[in-house]
């Protein structure tokens, strides 16, 4: 490796902090450290030292960590400097870094190595990646299945399947009597190749859940002008997002906010009030609210008249008639799924409640091993295709049986990254913040 394959970062977050962590990497680092603090740490143990820079001048004092190759987080020599977390402190210590010659990570690049080193699988490194990202518990939950390798060992465990099912078929191939035709192999083989296919099925079932885990629920607020569609974006956001007047008209554009409840993530959209216009900038606003419409996991479609509710033929909608302080007697209980007061509060925790019931019901999975990319979707419905063609090609011979599940094992080794990836790290390595 070159010069400049020690590499550093600043790994924790924003300064000042309490604490700031640099972390270093490469084959330079006992020479880093022994410049910065005299001496290098037995490995694992952090070490209080004076960190000097040129001239002998004092830094700070903080903690240094020496972890050995290959037993570190990249598999290369790394070390940690715990310094007081002041903006100065830290650029000094950079700056001092650069000068002996090191270089500044880019994004994901400590993963990188991690990955290259085998230390990390590409379903812990996205995993990684989601973890450091997560806002919601659910989130958290799903990511931490995908970081700690307990997904990493189910996709092995089914590749060990295939592998074994490939190795008896090419057996019975190669020792078959020359004038014979293969004979057949053990039914065993091939009924542990149609659970397999059935357990990728189930498992291919979590994937909607956990997208919605991950990306978040898309909520849309539709209805008439004036319904009330952002006094309601402002009353679940408990901020003043959207505009409100009694003027019909008033939303043009499509208004979003990150929203938790119960755990899960929602992106929620006020959207302008649907009815004919001749106004081109309100008509651009309700085309664009019906494409948001169409593409909404949810749709909560606001009237305050019982006689007025859009039909918006969206998958699931909830009925949700406002205004009911000013106009109760209009409603009667069978003309919405809720009745709702922004201005009294009236009937809110109920619409949450509506909203949290409409979400995905978790219990249906017994943990959250689920899959939660399309890219890990892609392979495992490559897979399952595949076995199943291959169950299905008994008529063609053995040989195309084989080569059925040799494709199967491609596309599952192509999730964990053991098969031909190498297009594929630099997007997502990218995903990451630098220090990772
Ligand atoms: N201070 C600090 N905290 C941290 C990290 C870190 O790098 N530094 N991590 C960074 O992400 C996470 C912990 N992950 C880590 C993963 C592997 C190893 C490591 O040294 N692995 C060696 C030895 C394993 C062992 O002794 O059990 C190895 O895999 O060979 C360290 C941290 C979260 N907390
Ligand atoms: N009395 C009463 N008035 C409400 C309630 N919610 C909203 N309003 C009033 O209804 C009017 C319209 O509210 P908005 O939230 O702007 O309605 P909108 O559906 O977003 O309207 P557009 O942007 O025009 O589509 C405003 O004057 C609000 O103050 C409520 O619960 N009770």
């Amino acid at each position: 490796m070159g010069i400049s394959d020690t590499i550093y970062a600043l790994s924790s977050g924003g300064l000042p902090s309490g604490v700031a962590m640099i972390r270093i990497s490469g084959t330079r680092t006992t020479e880093v450290l022994a410049k910065l603090s005299g001496k290098i740490p037995a490995p694992r143990l952090a070490k209080l030292s004076s960190i000097r820079g040129r001239n002998d001048q004092l830094i700070d004092q903080g903690l240094v960590l020496f972890f050995k190759g290959p037993g570190s987080f990249t598999g290369e020599d790394c070390a940690e400097l715990q310094l007081h977390g002041g903006k100065a402190v830290v650029e000094a210590v950079l700056t001092e870094l650069a000068y002996l010659g090191c270089r500044h990570a880019e994004a994901g690049e400590f993963s990188r190595r991690a990955f290259q080193n085998d230390k990390l699988d590409l379903v812990e490194i996205e995993g990684l990646a989601d973890l450091i990202a997560a806002e919601t518990e659910m989130q958290r939950r799903l990511a931490v299945e995908h970081s700690s390798g307990h997904l990493s060992s189910l996709y092995e465990g089914w590749s060990r399947r295939l592998v074994h099912a490939r190795a008896m078929i090419e057996a019975e191939l190669d020792f078959a009597d020359e004038e014979d035709v293969p004979g057949s192999v053990s039914p065993s083989v091939w009924a542990d190749m149609s659970l397999l296919g059935e357990e990728i099925g189930t498992h291919l079932d979590g994937a909607a859940v956990a997208e919605i885990i991950r990306d978040g629920l898309n909520v849309v607020i539709a209805g008439a002008p004036n319904a009330g569609k952002s006094s309601l974006l402002n009353a679940l956001a408990q901020r003043d997002i959207a505009i409100v007047t009694e003027i019909a008209g008033t939303t043009r554009d499509v208004l979003s906010v990150d929203l938790s409840l119960a755990g899960f993530s929602i992106k929620l959209h006020d959207t302008a009030g649907l009815r004919e216009t001749q106004d081109l900038v309100e008509k651009e606003g309700i085309r664009r609210a019906r494409n948001v419409i169409s593409k909404a996991d949810l749709v909560i479609a606001l009237s305050d008249n019982p006689c007025d509710f859009p039909e918006l033929g969206a998958v699931g909608t909830i009925r949700v008639g406002t205004k009911i302080d000013s106009n109760p007697d209009l409603w009667d209980k069978s003309a919405a799924d809720v009745l709702i007061s922004v201005k009294t509060g009236q009937g809110m925790e109920r619409l949450i409640d509506v909203i949290v019931s409409r979400l995905p019901d978790l219990n249906a999975f017994s943990n959250f091993a689920l899959p939660s990319r399309r890219r890990h979707v892609d392979c495992l419905n490559e897979a399952r295709t595949a076995i199943h063609s291959s169950l299905a090609a008994a008529d063609l011979g053995l040989d195309i049986q084989a080569e059925y599940l040799r494709i199967a094992g491609d596309a599952l080794g192509r999730i964990t990254g053991r098969v031909d990836v190498e297009d594929l790290l630099s997007i997502i390595f990218s995903e990451f913040c630098v220090g990772k």
